[in-house]
């Protein structure tokens, strides 16, 4: 008797429970313990189910058909709609496995979990086995108020489950709280809590016989998983929608059955089925909004393919707006002011009830197929007569702007959606116990040189962000660490990246413009180059130098950028005023020096006169020359010291032999002493450096390199080589030190400046000076080598001082270069010696006049030749 009146209560009369009650207590052998558990929730999900099945569904059929043959290929496999009560057609499906029991979807042996869905989300449900099976997101239709609840049973399980069936559960089997994957399957059997107060038949719609309800044969279950009648959803409020298919509100409702189930683990949250929400309540803000993961079944319904199953939900003000009259539903759900489509397609869909304070929710992010997605639901704010609900589109710019404003994080190819979508599918890697894969799982970005790429051509092949004087657009850090976890994302404040003034230029960006970077993976020196994302000069130069790798992960080595020479120690480099003589300056000159007809003194040399043209470059003679004496070994012209202070610094006790040092031609620039102007055409290496470059990760294996982001002409001053002014004993101990500390720096940076050294009779050790870039240096100590063609030839430059044995290293192009070509120098290296300050390497240079490539004599030789005409 009791358990008649149990089921009155819940709107079922003794005819429905007769039959029912017979075969469950034949199967549960009188065993009514069992069948009495959680108020006759066992018995009320059975009646449901035999309601159900008595209405026969052709598509049922067809599916029937098409599941006994998948289930012969896979085990794995079910098709959906095997799983999917019918909706308010009053097609109710049936199983094989419930018609084997004579219960349909009886939950003695499938049992099934109802879910409270988010009211207002777009509730899904999952079918574990998506990934075998056709991808096809749900985006079940968010209505305020749609307070959705399906069953679900996934088709892992319910393999499982056949071959148990006998095994009746023990139902208080717990289950891990962080896991979706099907383990041994427990069932609820009889055991989840029937909520009495949630199942009057009046909330019910769907319980009989054109139950609307979406049932799985099978059984997730999932911790804190509250099962309620009353959370069963007419499946016509929630469609799906295969992936590759557009939305379009026309699509039939009573076509579209859609199997849902939010999946909420007790712990992780606070139960939310008081408020009629399901899923993973990530935050918890106040009670007011909840950030919700939920885990949605994605499938296709392979015998209705042309179903296109459609419904996509899009979050906007709309859902929470008013619903005109005619929009409720009529009877008891028009009391329940559940607003509907108008769509004359809804007519026939009864609606859940949803309680008085029905949350409204906005569906923000999901996985690539739709099984994990990300919403915010409103609770205790929705009766707040100045609440409205921000559309996605709002939100996700205003939290762009705010990221902006807070992070000052500039990357293209990072935006606010992807990291959540990001979150979706990492929230999927671990819950599907696939964590190996998230390791492997790449951020998707694109590449910055396509970025160049796709405005080259755009004036002069220089993108337009570069001709108008930002570089911020191509500041792209390419990142492709693999992601370990969730938590280990971390969105990396750049203060200091972006001057102030330049947020508008990051709003303008195209992309978004945030790093994300795993928090965990950062070494302090890549975090302080991460810093420098934007400008790896540190705003030490005119104009900005970013860097990206499209290569791997690798950030830049950390080092100190200055943009002038500064002298370390004992390096004796005299740059007062007093050093230059009235006969090096010309004082007397005004204007511009280039426009004299007379060469002044500062002219480079007495042939040529001055080493620029007017513009700005290298004369073509001038640097043909220099070309020549450094590639042409027949001009080519070395000089050897008697004693020579590159040896000497070895402190070696046999001094070897000199190596030999070539001649140089210099260019002399006009200085503080002269008359001129500022802007005189003979200060070109002074003025620093102006053109468009980038520090990017090479893809031949030479590390980081520098290209230019713009075509440069032939004799074009690039930037000059800085860093530390060591005498030659000083780098040899540093090497030393190095080595013996094992301090593995991976490159050395030095350049000896040897131009002089033929010139004296004997260099002392505090004039025998070199260039140290290795902690302390500029743009340049990114340069590769290239043997003999290389791009840009190194010319001495006298600037402040008139000693010969320190001057600056300017790089000069040697031929037109084009955008986004790397800029290389010949670092004179002979690849045979290994007792060089540079340390030996092998060469990846590309040329043809490699001259670490292996290869026969006389074939470099024709080379050569082949070369020099
Ligand atoms: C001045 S650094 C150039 C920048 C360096 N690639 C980096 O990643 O920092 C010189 C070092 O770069 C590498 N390198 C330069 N040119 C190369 C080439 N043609 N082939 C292979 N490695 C090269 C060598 O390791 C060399 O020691």
């Amino acid at each position: 008797m009791n358990a008649f009146r149990a089921m009155k209560a819940l709107g079922i009369n003794e005819k429905q429970v007769k039959p029912v009650l017979k075969k469950m207590l034949k199967l549960y052998e009188k065993n009514w313990e069992l069948i009495e558990e959680e108020n006759y929730r066992a018995l009320a999900d059975a009646i449901f189910d035999e309601e159900e099945s008595k209405v026969p569904d052709k598509n049922d059929n067809a599916t029937e058909g098409t599941f006994e043959e998948e289930t012969l290929i896979s085990s794995e496999l079910e098709q959906p709609l095997k799983r999917l009560r019918r909706g308010q057609d009053g097609q109710g499906s049936s199983s094989p496995n419930n018609s084997d029991l004579g219960l349909t979807g009886s939950p003695l042996k499938k049992p099934k979990v109802e879910v409270k869905a988010l009211p207002g989300a777009k509730s899904q449900q999952q079918s574990l086995d998506m990934r075998n099976s056709q991808p096809s997101p749900i985006s079940p239709q968010n209505l305020m108020g749609n307070m959705s609840s399906q069953t679900i049973s996934p088709s892992r399980l319910a393999v499982q489950e056949h071959s148990h069936q006998h095994d009746l559960p023990d139902m208080s089997g717990a289950l891990p709280t962080d896991s979706f994957l099907p383990r041994k399957q427990p069932s609820y059997k009889g055991k989840e809590p029937l909520l009495p107060e949630a199942a009057p038949q009046d909330k019910r719609p769907n319980l009989k016989g054109s139950s609307q309800a979406v049932r799985f044969k099978d059984l997730i279950v999932q911790p804190g998983i509250v099962l309620s009648p009353k959370q069963k959803v007419p499946d016509t409020c929630s469609l799906i929608k295969p992936k590759d298919e557009p939305f379009t509100g026309d699509v039939p409702f009573n076509d579209v059955p859609q199997p849902i189930a939010i999946i909420r683990p007790g712990k992780l949250i606070q139960p939310l089925e008081n408020q009629g929400i399901g899923g993973y309540c990530l935050q918890n803000v106040k009670t007011a909004i909840n950030v919700s993961l939920i885990v949605s079944s994605t499938f296709k319904d392979s015998a209705s393919k042309d179903h296109s199953i459609i419904q996509r939900v899009s979050p906007g003000k709309q859902h929470l707006q008013e619903p005109p009259s005619s929009q409720f539903l009529a009877g008891e759900d028009r009391e329940e002011n559940i607003p509907v489509s108008s769509s004359p397609t809804r007519d026939s869909c009864k609606l859940a009830t949803i309680p008085e304070e029905a949350p409204a929710s906005l569906e923000i992010a999901t996985s690539a197929l739709g099984e994990v997605k990300i919403s915010l639901s409103c609770n205790s704010m929705l009766g707040r007569p100045n609440f409205h609900m921000p559309s996605q589109d709002e939100l996700l710019q205003s939290m762009q702007e705010k990221c902006l404003r807070s992070y000052k994080i500039l990357d293209p190819n990072f935006s606010v959606m992807q990291m959540l979508k990001d979150m979706c599918e990492c929230f999927l890697d671990l819950a599907t116990d696939s964590s190996h894969e998230s390791q492997e799982r790449i951020l998707n970005v694109t590449p910055a040189l396509d970025l160049l790429k796709k405005s080259a051509g755009e004036k002069n092949h220089v993108p337009a962000y570069i001709a108008n004087g930002s570089v911020d657009g191509v500041a792209a850090l390419q990142i492709s660490r693999p992601l370990q976890s969730l938590n280990g994302l971390e969105v990396v404040k750049l203060s200091e990246a972006i001057g102030s003034g330049k947020e508008n230029e990051f709003r303008d960006a195209e992309f978004g413009s945030l790093i994300v970077v795993p928090q965990c993976q950062l070494t302090p020196d890549e975090f302080r180059s991460l810093h420098y994302h934007t400008d790896i000069t540190k705003g030490e130069e005119m104009f900005e130098i970013p860097w990206s790798n499209e290569v791997n992960s690798k950030f830049p080595p950390y080092f100190n950028y200055i943009p002038r020479n500064l002298i370390f120690q004992n390096a004796y480099a005299n740059f007062t005023l007093s050093q230059i003589r009235a006969e090096n300056c010309c004082s007397a000159c005004i204007g511009n020096c280039l426009s004299s007809s007379t060469p002044c003194v500062c002219s480079s040399d007495a042939e040529h006169g001055f080493a620029y043209t007017l513009e700005g470059f290298v004369k073509e003679d001038f640097l043909e020359d220099c070309i020549s004496l450094t590639r042409d070994s027949q001009r080519q012209c070395l000089s050897y010291c008697r004693d020579c202070p590159l040896e000497r610094s070895k402190n070696d006790e046999m001094l070897e032999p000199c190596k030999g040092h070539m001649k140089r031609k210099y260019i002399k620039e006009c200085w503080s002493k002269c008359g001129c102007h500022k802007q005189c055409g003979n200060r070109v290496v002074q003025r620093g450096i102006r053109c468009k470059l980038q520090v990017f990760f090479t893809p031949e294996g030479k590390g980081w390199g520098l290209r230019t982001l713009e075509m440069l002409a032939k004799g074009t001053f690039v930037c000059e080589y800085v860093g530390e002014i060591l005498t030659n004993k000083e780098f040899y101990e540093r090497k030393m030190q190095r080595t013996s500390s094992n301090k593995t720096e991976k490159h050395a940076y030095p350049v000896i400046l040897d131009a002089d050294w033929c010139l004296k009779g004997f260099v002392k050790d505090e004039e025998a000076l070199c260039l140290d870039a290795t902690f302390y240096g500029n743009v340049a100590r990114f340069i590769n080598h290239r043997c003999l063609d290389a791009n840009m030839i190194e010319i001495p430059v006298k600037i402040e001082t008139p000693d010969h044995h320190y001057y600056h290293l300017a790089f000069f192009t040697t031929r037109e270069v084009n955008a986004l070509e790397e800029l290389t120098w010949d670092y004179g290296i002979d690849f045979d010696d290994t007792d060089q300050p540079v340390e030996v390497f092998q060469c990846r240079c590309g040329s043809k006049f490699c001259r670490n490539m292996k290869r026969s004599n006389s074939k470099l030789i024709l080379t050569l030749y082949e070369a020099w005409g």
